[in-house]
């Protein structure tokens, strides 16, 4: 994919730098706290508004990703982008595209993957994703100032330029910021925008669970939610729980390779054995789960209503591996879920009822909502 260069598919020496970096940085540019909060708040009136566009039923996957990829984009270039912007759209499109294919058999078996169509149509995406991200370094590059930090970009270049250490060179280079970037686009877009989508189609197929209304407006009425309010609304917290549980964004997680000779379980695991960590075998697991394939917000809640963690409650996986925006996609979701959920009410498109709504995903590397269409009906 990448030689090992970035985050996700690198190891070793390498994605530990990479790592702690951009950890490091993503909370200096605040992950989790205030700075991402108002980002995120900010970014929450343009989707009302492309909402409040539509009068009729609409396919609203496309728009979330939209939303959650300003997030990311802000952080790592400064800046968001038009919602119309084509260049943006195309860029989401075509990720979009390539994380359907890298689920494909192609790909789970890539010694085939050379000689199939998918493995070179996802190839060629890769390369025009590649050469976007390209430009866009290379404007913040030659405006780069020292005064004025825009994002990660221009912290990664001000490192590269600064450096003493040749060990450090090893690692502060063009294709690892190239491959970084990438990285962090792609995981922050559609993993956020899918488990958004698939909040509301769970809305719409079971409006019993528009509760969440009730709770919001009666906790926070119609002032905008902040992320401390998330600990007086236990029900809407237990509501993206179970929507992160029943959807199953990352079945599989992410590929790994064990490092050395391992036994695990009483399995003997050589070094450089293709691991997969089974996700779907803990968000489903019969002995954790009361009613494991429903959508069932009473999985997190106590008998007098109160939000309970599970420990079976995995989708950001686990281990040293443990999805690296966690805190920023936690934030997210909570905060767009309820703007969205303060504002309208969402229900099937005129002459469908709530059973014919499809909850059967699409198949990639990610598990996305069938294409489907919702009305997005305003509460006040
Ligand atoms: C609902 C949203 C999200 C979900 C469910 C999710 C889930 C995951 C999962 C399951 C992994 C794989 C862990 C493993 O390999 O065992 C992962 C890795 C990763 N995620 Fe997320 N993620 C989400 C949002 C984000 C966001 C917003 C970012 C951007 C900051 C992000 C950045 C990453 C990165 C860089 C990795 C690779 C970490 C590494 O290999 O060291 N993710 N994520």
């Amino acid at each position: 994919f990448n030689q090992g260069h970035g985050i996700i598919f690198a190891n070793g020496d390498s994605w530990k730098e990479m790592r702690r970096f951009t950890l490091t940085t993503l909370r200096d540019f605040g992950m989790g706290k205030r700075l991402s909060e108002e980002k995120i708040i900010e970014e929450c009136h343009f989707l009302i508004e492309e909402f409040e566009q539509h009068k009729e039923a609409f396919d609203n996957s496309i728009i979330m990703s939209y939303a959650a990829s300003n997030i990311i984009s802000g952080i790592m270039f400064g800046k968001r982008f038009e919602y119309k912007d084509k260049v943006f759209q195309e860029m989401i499109e075509r990720d979009h595209e390539t994380i359907y294919m890298a689920g494909s058999v192609a790909i789970l078996f890539p010694w085939l993957g050379p000689y199939l169509k998918t493995w070179r149509n996802m190839m060629h995406n890769v390369d025009i994703t590649k050469q976007h991200a390209r430009n866009i370094i290379a404007e913040l590059k030659e405006t780069l100032n020292p005064y004025v930090c825009r994002g990660f970009v221009d912290v990664f270049c001000t490192r590269m330029k600064n450096l003493e250490h040749e060990i450090q060179k090893l690692h502060y280079h063009d294709e690892n910021l190239l491959n970084s970037v990438i990285n962090l686009f792609g995981a922050g877009t559609d993993t956020t925008g899918n488990t958004l989508s698939w909040g509301l189609l769970f809305m719409a197929k079971y409006p019993q669970i528009q509760q969440v209304q009730e709770e919001l407006s009666r906790v926070v009425g119609v002032r905008q939610v902040q992320t401390e309010d998330r600990k007086n609304l236990p029900f809407v917290n237990a509501v993206i729980h179970e929507t992160q549980r029943l959807s199953n964004i990352l079945p599989m997680a992410i590929l790994h390779q064990t490092s050395k000779d391992i036994t695990f379980q009483g399995y003997f695991i050589q070094k450089g054995t293709a691991v997969l960590p089974l996700l779907t075998s803990v968000l489903y697991d019969e002995t954790e789960w009361e009613t494991p394939n429903t959508f069932n917000p009473s999985h997190f809640l106590d008998e007098e209503g109160n939000f309970v963690k599970r420990d079976a409650f995995l989708p950001f996986s686990a281990g040293r591996r443990v999805c690296l925006g966690e805190g920023l996609a936690r934030m997210e979701l909570f905060l767009f879920f309820t703007s969205l959920l303060q504002r309208f009410r969402f229900t099937p498109p005129p002459g469908i009822s709530e059973d014919e709504l499809d909850l059967k995903p699409v198949v990639g590397f990610t598990l996305r909502p069938t294409p489907h269409r919702l009305c997005a009906v305003r509460r006040h």
